[in-house]
């Protein structure tokens, strides 16, 4: 046992998984193993064998079992959970009761925390001097750079658009920094203001960090990254520091793209959650963000770029001109983007058939994955075969890794069923369909059943009209529109779901506005009661008699819509039906589909459509 028993080795040593099984798993001497980073498996040891004294037990923060022991030893894990098969396997073989298999702990940035607090006060120590002695560095103007900016300067890392499938509509969009970046000069002499910053906008693992990195890498400029939550520190000053050393890093570095992921975590509208004093720290951080970001002209050729998938919980002072004033959406991949993620990651991997093969048929199987998802089954399945002793991955493989990743998906509930995924076509057909043949209408752009989210399963997009002033007309085929969900669901599937009650809500609005507000109902007459802040009691105008009635209208309103509606579902059912399939098979619908299924819109557009970006 002789390398592990140097205790006067100064900190952690790096073991192997098999040193680690050999000499302190078999022996008993692991208290529990703390797993940062998704990569290292930090190792707690006990002194002695099953031997708990009080001290070891921490009060509440872990179970008993978890008792303490010293951070002595550290290995590389691959992925965490084939670590945490290989972990299990090991200590079946050993004949270790379940009951009393190692913890482990997952270190997320509190956890780790606590773990300082709890096995090493003395640390802590040493972190604040360290931290204090880099705020006075910061203060003072020594020193460099923020250490946790990455900047990749190794060609080699270098990503391209090429590297990015699918989200051709950001690319596009994002493409006008790469002109301006490779050629600032040129922007610069014509007088032309390029917008400072953007934010991509999407779900976790759509590819927000991948697209800023290409786009650094298609301009040909160093790309600098840090992530929100990295400037959230328990010390205060840190954040606002941090922000500084990154632009400062920026400017020297110009022309280049500094990509802040999870910008939430500085930039939540102020005044929501959080403990105290992270509180006041956020605020500070964003402060500092806003200061630097108006602080440089677009001459200085830096480029901010941020991802989020929740923009509207963002402080509006972030969205103002000058600052992230252009969003830039990038969806989940429909089955096409999706079939040529799967063909970028499958070029790393050996497989038994060509990689279009696969790329298909694996496309079909995943929906409402994400790239990251994408590219998880194909690194999940390689593991698969490789662990029996396959020399190619096969179908099976991927099969066995996509099983895997629903469940944990499942788990966060981001996987809709086969059969829920039918309720939400027919659902979202439903929906354009009464917007196709209902007179006053807005025509639909697309229809997509790809998930969004968590929240929206499938969402039906048409061009807003932008007419301030709309008629009654309007708004009844607009709420009938809006019900054609339910209806469709109703007529064709027989049964309804809770899929609708986002439609029902805005019906409710809808209508309600019509009555009380708009003073288009004659039982209520020619009054208005626009909904007040404060909905108190109090605050009503109106007295319970007319509540009542414009109750009994709102209703009876709805009614009436929802009568036409499922009568003009019963009409075009067929046409619901084929079009649902087809959503089912394309995901996503564009207007060409739906002129094939529906025919010619037989109405005239109203006025010339604004939206020919469109
Ligand atoms: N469109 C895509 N094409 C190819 N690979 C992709 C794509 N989208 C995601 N990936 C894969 O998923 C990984 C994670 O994506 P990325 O980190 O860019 O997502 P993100 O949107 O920034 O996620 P988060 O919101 O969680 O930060 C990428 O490194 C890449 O391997
Ligand atoms: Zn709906």
């Amino acid at each position: 046992m002789g390398l592990l028993l140097t205790s006067f080795s100064f900190g952690p040593q790096q073991i192997s998984f098999q040193e680690f099984k050999n000499k302190l798993l078999e022996p008993g001497l692991v208290g529990h193993i703390v797993v940062s980073n998704k990569s290292v498996g930090k190792v707690y040891v006990r002194n002695s064998p099953h031997n708990h004294t009080d001290s070891e037990v921490i009060q509440g923060t872990l179970p008993a079992k978890d008792s303490g022991g010293e951070y002595k030893y550290y290995f590389n894990i691959g992925s965490v959970e084939f670590f945490e098969e290989k972990l299990e396997e090991v200590q079946e073989a050993l004949g270790i009761d379940p009951h009393d298999f190692v913890p482990v702990i997952y270190a997320s940035k509190v956890v780790w925390y606590q773990e300082l607090m709890i096995f090493a006060p003395t640390l802590i120590l040493l972190v604040t001097l360290f931290y204090a002695g880099r705020i006075i560095q910061g203060r003072l103007g020594v020193g460099g750079g923020s250490h946790i900016t990455k900047v990749d300067k190794n060609a080699k890392n270098k990503v391209y658009f090429k590297d990015v499938a699918g989200c051709d509509e950001a690319k596009q969009e994002i493409m006008e920094y790469v002109h301006f970046l490779k050629n600032p000069k040129k922007y610069e002499e014509l007088g032309a203001k390029i917008p400072k910053g953007a934010l991509l906008v999407g779900p976790p693992g759509t590819g927000k960090t991948l697209l800023a990195k290409a786009t650094a890498g298609e301009s040909g400029v160093p790309f600098l990254s840090i992530s929100g939550s990295d400037f959230m520190e328990i010390f205060v000053g840190v954040g606002p520091s941090r922000v500084r050393n990154l632009f400062r890093e920026a400017r020297k570095s110009a022309p280049c793209i500094v990509f802040i992921d999870e910008i939430d975590a500085i930039g939540q509208a102020r005044g929501r959650g959080g403990f105290s004093g992270a509180h006041d720290e956020r605020e500070s951080t964003l402060n500092q963000l806003l200061v630097e970001m108006d602080g440089f002209g677009t001459i200085s050729g830096v480029v901010v770029l941020a991802g989020t998938n929740r923009p509207n919980n963002l402080d509006k002072a972030l969205l103002r001109p000058g600052r992230f004033d252009r969003q830039i959406t990038i969806d989940k991949p429909d089955i096409k983007g999706r079939d040529q993620i799967f063909q970028i990651h499958l070029k790393k991997i050996k497989l038994d058939h060509e990689p279009s093969y696969h790329s298909q048929r694996l496309a079909a199987l995943t929906p409402g994955f994400s790239g990251a998802d994408i590219a998880n089954v194909c690194n999940e399945a390689a593991l698969i075969a490789a662990r029996s002793e396959g020399t190619q991955v096969t179908m099976k493989h991927f099969e066995a890794a996509i099983d895997r990743i629903i469940g944990g998906l499942e788990k966060r509930n981001l996987v809709i069923s086969k059969l829920e995924r039918r309720t939400v076509a027919y659902h979202e057909s439903g929906h354009a369909v009464a917007g196709w043949f209902l007179e006053h209408a807005d025509p639909l752009l697309k229809v997509t059943i790809v998930p969004r989210g968590t929240a929206a399963l499938g969402f039906t997009q048409y061009v807003p009209n932008e007419n301030l002033l709309m008629t009654k007309e309007q708004l009844f085929d607009m709420t009938c529109m809006t019900l054609g969900g339910r209806a469709a669901e109703q007529v064709l599937i027989g049964k309804i779901s809770t899929g609708a009650q986002d439609d029902l809500e805005k019906v409710t609005k809808m209508t309600y506005a019509q009555v009380a507000v708009y003073g288009f109902s004659d039982k209520v007459g020619l009054l208005s009661f626009p909904p007040r802040e404060d909905s108190s009691e109090m605050s009503k105008l109106y007295s319970s008699k007319t509540a009542a009635i414009i109750d009994e209208e709102v209703r009876e309103w709805v009614n009436k819509a929802y009568v036409r509606t499922v009568q003009l579902i019963e009409e075009h059912k067929e046409q619901v039906a084929q079009m649902a399939e087809l959503l089912l098979e394309k995901e996503v619908l564009h207007q060409d589909d739906l002129v094939l299924v529906l025919g010619e819109r037989p109405f005239k557009p109203n006025e010339p459509t604004h939206y020919d970006r469109f």
